[in-house]
């Protein structure tokens, strides 16, 4: 049975990274996807921004929709206070087991607990289940129509509190434009455009920072 994109992925940089070094993984799924195969990571030039934003908040607990294959966990783990923590969830059983494998790897296990399951489920467990008080930073990467009614279930939830800082992923490309109306139209959020481009392409793409106001 021929071996998935994400396995060669994974492969790569249990080949090529230096065990421990989340920079190093980062860095070697950069050189994979730039040169061999694409792949949905979030990327180095996005990722700088998702960098900046999660130095900013410097958040004590952090939620993550969409891990893929654990790039963007590894980026936001390594930059996390000691004693803070990543929750990431994913839907997809393959891209799961290849995250877990390379967050091990990166050795940033410790920071970053891997969820598996539909956000819409994960999410009301969050408090009960995961002990969440209310989430500093929520990375959005996740299926795009999920953006919306995750955002309005986070609040639901009473998960976000005044300064809770979300930040979007891929607003332009493949687009988020129903998620870009509900919180540029909200009072209860302040949000900030980042023009960029899609991850190992010369595409037009951006972030959206949206800050919660309470
Ligand atoms: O679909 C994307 N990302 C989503 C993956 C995912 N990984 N996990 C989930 C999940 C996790 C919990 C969930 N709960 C409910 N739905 C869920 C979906 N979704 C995505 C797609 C592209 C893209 C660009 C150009 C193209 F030509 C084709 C594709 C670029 C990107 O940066 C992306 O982020
Ligand atoms: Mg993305």
């Amino acid at each position: 049975m021929n071996q998935s994109k994400e396995q060669r992925i994974l492969n790569f940089v249990l080949q090529n990274a230096v065990r421990g070094d989340p920079c190093s993984v980062v860095d070697t799924i950069d050189k994979y996807c730039s040169q061999k195969e694409w792949a949905m990571n979030v990327g180095d030039e996005k990722g700088k921004i998702l960098d900046k934003t999660v130095q900013e908040a410097n958040p004590s607990v952090a939620l993550e929709l969409g891990t893929y294959c654990g790039y963007s966990a590894v980026r936001i783990s390594r930059l996390l206070k000691a004693g803070a923590r990543l929750l990431t969830v994913e839907f997809n059983p393959e891209f799961a087991a290849i995250a877990k494998q390379m967050i091990e790897f990166a050795g940033v296990q410790d920071k970053v607990k891997l969820l598996e399951g539909p956000s819409e489920e994960i999410i009301p467990q969050l408090k009960k289940k995961y002990e969440v008080d209310t989430l500093d930073f929520v990375f959005l990467d996740h299926w795009k129509d999920r953006y919306t009614p995750d955002t309005i279930l986070l609040q639901e939830c009473n998960l976000l509190r005044k300064g809770s800082v979300l930040l979007a992923d891929n607003i332009i490309f493949p687009g988020a434009p129903d998620f870009l109306n509900y919180v540029r139209k909200s009072p209860h959020f302040q949000c900030t455009n980042y023009p960029s481009h899609l991850e190992y392409m010369q595409v037009e793409d951006a972030m959206e920072k949206a800050v919660f106001l309470g």
